[in-house]
């Protein structure tokens, strides 16, 4: 359905230069939104839209550069600010037509209550982060914008650049941004931004060509910004190819006089056939469901990149319980010793499981050491700090005759997975599960199967991410159960690792 929205926006679209093939259908929805569908069929390497870079909504191009540049803003929060300062301007912005689409806010977590956050995402993965984003974001604002509307009233009108405002700005920039090239960093791409998402089975990439301007602050190259975190650094970002020449589609198309192609626009080039009638989807990025309801505010259900991660701090709970808190630290020092690591920093390390059920292996061989009798850990401690400055790999041995000593050729999990590391693996399922509180899974689910996903969105996707994560633990807990002489001899897809460095 062509609404006023949309045409107003595809008004503005050809006075600024955008092409886009005839056989593309923005179909806008209350309840849904928009999304693009085929009106006929489209065909790999067609290129079906080229936006020129002048038109998109960057740091480089919006009226508020010189402002941005003198705060030294920078990353997302000055795209932000660019947001925010165009949408100060209503109609007179250049990008008044895209804006009028735009919705507020996309409703992601960041965007929640603080109430709505310890409510809907308490035990799931995202409910700390949450809690850090919006304190940090707020820090930001208050650090760098609150200070700039004292400064320069006449110019700023503080109703544009509340703290609502920059949350509202930093959900369109997490769900709608791109990385567009050295010169512009990311920005805000009309028309790009339409396609919806759809895990692992895109049909529409987006490609940036190198742009022609040489990137005036920063000579070497290196872009980065080190407020840009790893979450905004994906924004959209997996989406995203740069051109490269000797390879990219070249499209029969109408649109498709694409050889040497122009640096000043960014293209969407379809990589599969599409038929006619059918959604085109990009893909955000193979994400499990934390990740998407993060970033862009929805989930999937049965998301086979989905995990839920257990801390090493819970392991550790676990382990105290049994055995004093001196052994516990004990164990885990020779684990890292032996060159093992959890995911994540310090202080905030903690193990992967799968949509599978299935443990990272750093965590069985950490529960393996700890649960090794006395006489046994002495032996392979006195031995790894006999070994000394070996290379890692011989004090890894050291483990290995240990946990196989009469297989060292076949190191399958089976070895490892002992009654007792099996118990233990039970045992932390069930402290990951209390998290969630009192209600039992299967009230989430009927609360899912009860909640309106076009009305109460938040409840919706907050129940199918916490659905999703308890379904993993009780895989976890079945990974753990089977006897051991039933244990399939799979190989495990993480081979066993031995991380010295964190990323
Ligand atoms: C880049 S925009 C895509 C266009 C968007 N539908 C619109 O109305 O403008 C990204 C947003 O679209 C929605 N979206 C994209 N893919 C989706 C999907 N598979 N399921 C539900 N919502 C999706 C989410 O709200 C997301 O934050």
């Amino acid at each position: 359905m062509a609404t006023r929205r949309l045409r107003a926006f595809k008004r503005w679209m050809k006075s600024k230069g955008f092409e886009w093939s005839d056989a593309l259908d923005f179909v806008d929805t209350p309840k849904e939104g928009i999304a693009v569908r085929a009106l006929c069929q489209l065909k790999e390497g067609d290129v079906v839209a080229k936006m020129p870079k002048e038109a998109c909504l960057t740091i480089k191009n919006s009226g508020a550069c010189g402002i941005i540049e003198d705060a030294g803003f920078e990353g997302h929060l000055a795209l932000a600010f660019v947001i925010m300062y165009e949408r100060s301007l209503g109609c007179d912005s250049p990008w008044a037509g895209y804006l009028q689409l735009l919705n507020q806010q996309e409703c992601l977590p960041l965007v929640w209550t603080l109430d709505e956050v310890n409510e809907l995402l308490c035990g799931t993965e995202l409910h700390q982060e949450v809690q850090e984003d919006k304190a940090l974001m707020y820090e930001d604002w208050k650090e760098s914008i609150l200070p700039l509307l004292d400064l320069a009233p006449s110019k700023l009108n503080p109703v544009f650049f509340g703290i609502e405002q920059y949350f509202a700005a930093r959900s369109l920039i997490s769900s709608r941004s791109f990385e567009i090239d050295d010169y512009h960093g990311s920005g805000m791409v009309p028309l790009a931004d339409l396609f919806n998402h759809k895990t692992g089975a895109e049909d529409v990439h987006f490609t940036a060509t190198p742009s022609n301007y040489e990137s005036d602050n920063d000579i070497d190259g290196n872009n980065s910004d080190e407020s840009v975190t790893d979450e905004e650094a994906l924004a959209q970002n997996s989406s995203i190819d740069a051109t490269d020449f000797d390879t990219a589609h070249v499209s029969d198309s109408e649109c498709s006089s694409d050889i040497g192609a122009d640096p000043s626009m960014l293209e969407m080039i379809m990589i599969k056939d599409v038929s006619s009638g059918t959604e085109v989807f990009n893909t955000y990025g193979l994400l499990g469901n934390a990740a998407l309801l993060h970033r862009y505010g929805f989930t999937e259900q049965d998301n086979l990149y989905d995990i839920v991660n257990i801390d090493l701090d819970l392991v550790l709970k676990w382990c105290s319980s049994l055995f004093s808190g001196r052994h516990g630290r004990a164990r885990v020092s020779l684990w890292r010793r032996l060159g093992y690591s959890a995911c994540g920093i310090k202080n905030s390390e903690y193990f992967e499981i799968s949509f599978d059920g299935e443990p990272q292996v750093e965590l069985p061989i950490l529960l393996y050491i700890m649960l090794l009798p006395d006489k046994a850990y002495h032996e392979l401690d006195l031995s790894v700090s006999t070994a000394g400055k070996r290379d890692e790999s011989s004090k890894t041995t050291l483990l290995y005759d240990k946990i196989y000593p009469n297989k060292s050729s076949n190191m399958s999990k089976k070895f490892l997975l002992t009654n007792q590391v099996c118990d233990a693996l039970i045992s932390l399922a069930d402290m990951r599960e209390s998290l969630y509180g009192s209600e039992s899974i299967e009230d989430d689910i009927e609360a899912l199967e009860r909640c309106s996903l076009v009305s109460e969105k938040k409840v919706y996707h907050s129940s199918v991410l916490r659905i999703s994560e308890r379904k993993i633990l009780q895989k976890l807990r079945n990974y753990a159960s089977k006897p051991l002489n039933k244990m399939t001899n799979h190989s495990p897809r993480r081979k066993l690792r031995r991380t010295t460095k964190k990323s």
